[in-house]
């Protein structure tokens, strides 16, 4: 059966079919603030989007994912451990059946409630299935979801939509967005080598995981636990869970831009 969050077909069987997903640059992982390096010559990281590159919002069964015009270089990040100018091409977001859980790198034990990823690709590898067989070949910045009392209001637009595409395949019109918003004050953030955190789990990935985490309310976590992995007049399946568990370090170097 296709691959997902379940355990007849979860992380744990995934390697059966996707072989990458046991190999020594996986992600996420467990970052330990005892085993960081801080790196003082890590550049900041900058990104610069044109809200009119936002296309469309779909629900694919698996997440709740925002798609970009990526044909040109229209929205990009750059700086930080990248070289060159990296295309924005869609972000998403995993989740947890509850607020303790959800986020799939887990930070000093901290479990958040969701993590959001801006993915990103480098246009030197021609196109994005160029780029996933690149080391570097695609950045990805990760922002964490805390539940708390002041909800970051900015979230509320990819919110309203989830009514919208509430079942798998359903898709909708997402314009004139401009991600950076969700971004918090603080810039801090670690960086480290790994991997797409589904598969087939390509090991292309520069992971720029950003310190401070954007708070969201108990029920704006509600509305995105509302979305459903199944199609429309099948049997509800709630799309919850849709994380997979930290992966082995192998002795890679998490470096933070922090001290
Ligand atoms: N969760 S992730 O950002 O590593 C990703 N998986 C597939 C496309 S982007
Ligand atoms: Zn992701």
């Amino acid at each position: 059966s296709v691959w997902g969050y379940d355990s007849d077909n979860g992380p744990e069987r995934w390697h059966e079919n996707y072989p990458l997903a046991k190999g020594d640059k996986q992600s996420p992982i467990e970052i330990n603030s005892k085993d960081v390096q801080h790196d003082s010559s890590l550049p900041a990281w900058h990104a610069s989007y044109d809200p009119g590159a936002a296309k469309t919002i779909l629900n694919n069964g698996r997440t709740c994912r925002v798609v970009f015009d990526d044909t040109f270089d229209r929205s990009v990040l750059r700086g930080g451990p990248l070289t060159g100018a990296y295309r924005l091409r869609q972000l998403h977001l995993h989740w947890g059946s509850s607020d303790d859980h959800g986020s799939e790198h887990v930070i000093d034990g901290v479990k958040y409630a969701a993590e959001l990823h801006m993915v990103h690709w480098n246009p030197k590898h021609g196109n994005f299935a160029g780029a996933l067989k690149q080391p570097d070949g695609v950045a990805v910045v990760g922002i964490f979801l805390k539940v708390g009392k002041t909800p970051k209001p900015e979230m509320k637009r990819i919110l309203e939509e989830i009514d919208n595409i509430k079942t798998k395949g359903k898709e909708a019109p997402f314009q004139h967005f401009d991600p950076s918003i969700l971004f918090p004050k603080s810039r801090d953030y670690w960086t480290y080598h790994g991997s797409f955190t589904t598969p087939p789990c390509e090991e292309c990935i520069t992971w720029i995981l950003l310190r401070e985490p954007i708070e969201v309310s108990s029920d704006q976590m509600a509305k995105l636990r509302s979305l459903s992995k199944n199609g429309e007049n099948e049997p509800v399946n709630p799309l919850v869970d849709n994380w997979r568990p930290p992966q082995p370090v192998k002795g890679r170097i998490v470096r933070a831009s922090f001290k």
